[in-house]
Parts: C-alpha cells; sequence; structure tokens
C-alpha cells in the first residue's frame, strides 16, 4: 500500500520520513496554507532524500504555467490538484506533463461528490478522497464518513486521507480498501512539523496488520 505523509516542511523530517517507510512525501505548494513552502524549499528537501519515494506537489486553483514551472525545477514526480480542477484542466495538464503522475482530490462533502469523479478518469492517474471543511481546503483533521464510502471502487487507484491518525488507521483500512492512505495533522505536532514518533508508530502499527 503507497503511504503519503503531506505537509513536510523541514528537510531532516523530509529524510526521516522517508527511512522510516513512507513512499511519499508531499509539499503543498498553495500559498495561503500554514503548511505552504516555496519552490527552493522544496528543491532543499528533495536534494536531501536518498531514497527513491514520490514526491508529490499539492496545488489548488493554480494555473498550468505555474504547474509546469515547479514541477521540473524541484523534481516533483507528482502533481495533486486539490481544488475545483475542471476535467479539462486535468487533460491539459496530462498532456503537457505526461511523465508526472497526476492526482485529483476531491473534498466529499456529500454523496454527490462521488458521482461527479467519473469525468476524470480518463485524465487522471489517481484519485485522492479528503475530508470538507467550510473554511480550509485540506490538512484539516476532519475524518470522512468510512461506512458511507464502502461502495466506493474506482476503477483507477485511489488514496483515502482527511484525519487518519495512528489511532484510527486500523479502523479505516478494516471498513475500506484504498490503494494507499494520506496523513497530514495526524502525525504532527503542529502544521508543518511532523511528529516523528507518530510517523513511527503508524509505520508499526502498518507492519502488524501487514504481519497479519
Ligand atoms: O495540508 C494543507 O495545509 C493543505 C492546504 C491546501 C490544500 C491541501 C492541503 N493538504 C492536502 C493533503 O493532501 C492533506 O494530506 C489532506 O488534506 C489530509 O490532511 P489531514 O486531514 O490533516 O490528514
Amino acid at each position: 500500500m503507497r503511504i503519503k505523509i503531506c505537509g513536510i516542511t523541514k528537510p531532516e523530517q523530509g529524510q526521516e520520513i522517508a527511512d522510516l517507510g513512507a513512499t511519499a512525501l508531499g509539499f503543498i505548494c498553495v500559498p495561503s496554507s500554514p503548511r505552504y513552502v516555496t519552490q527552493r524549499q522544496i528543491q532543499t528537501i528533495v536534494k536531501q532524500i536518498s531514497l527513491k519515494v514520490d514526491l508529490i506537489g499539492v496545488f489548488a486553483g493554480a494555473n498550468l504555467t505555474q504547474i509546469r514551472e515547479i514541477v521540473p525545477k524541484t523534481g516533483l514526480t507528482a502533481v495533486q490538484l486539490h481544488g475545483n480542477e475542471s476535467p479539462e484542466f486535468c487533460r491539459h495538464l496530462k498532456q503537457a506533463l505526461p511523465h508526472i503522475e497526476l492526482i485529483k482530490a476531491f473534498r466529499v462533502k456529500n454523496a454527490e461528490v462521488l458521482i461527479q469523479i467519473s469525468p476524470y478518469f480518463n485524465w487522471v492517474d489517481t484519485l485522492l478522497l479528503d475530508a470538507y471543511h467550510p473554511q480550509q481546503l485540506g490538512g484539516t483533521g476532519y475524518t470522512l464518513n468510512w461506512e458511507s464510502l464502502t461502495g466506493f471502487n474506482p476503477p483507477i487507484p485511489w488514496f483515502l486521507a482527511g484525519g487518519l491518525t495512528p489511532d484510527n488507521v486500523i479502523d479505516a483500512l478494516t471498513q475500506l480498501h484504498p490503494t494507499g492512505i494520506d496523513l497530514s495533522s495526524g502525525v504532527e505536532r503542529s502544521p508543518g512539523d511532523k511528529n516523528l514518533t507518530k510517523v513511527r508508530r503508524l509505520f508499526e502499527i502498518l507492519a502488524e496488520i501487514d504481519a497479519k
């Protein structure tokens, strides 16, 4: 299973989290976020990572030019669109950056959102389901209603996000079978400052599930 730890801002934490077993690190390229990192900060963090992990830039409402500029300069291997980007926008981005994994995030306010996902299947590689919050785009710590997602079975891979923690991840994975999970505030001391004890615990718990 893919395990993405999102909202990395500190070089030493990026390396350590990769060492602990994360398969993907997320970098918030949304200026209004408390976890925002500049192009230069991403370059500094990425330079220190010796393991092969997916490097995911999270954008919301950015235009094609901005994304096309930052991706090659930072070495990002994936782009996560976390705003209201249309299928058409995803198509253009995929054409512009064909070798970059394109992840479209959906903030699930109600069941209708799930119905609106299918037009994206042809243009994105991966989906991500996150919790809805009226003021915050992401990193909210709110969980989704997992029970309502038991029938969610898209034809492409998907990440479960939203309020996952070392304490509730087993419960989530008992009910749902995503391709990957995404955690941010559930393994943090404060926004952008990861709690490595919690990250370590997460991987210990996931290893226990694997061993069963
Ligand atoms: O994390 C942010 O600050 C953020 C800001 C703007 C857009 C997206 C953002 N995060 C996206 C993520 O992929 C988070 O990992 C996801 O929302 C889950 O966060 P959490 O509920 O804290 O685990």
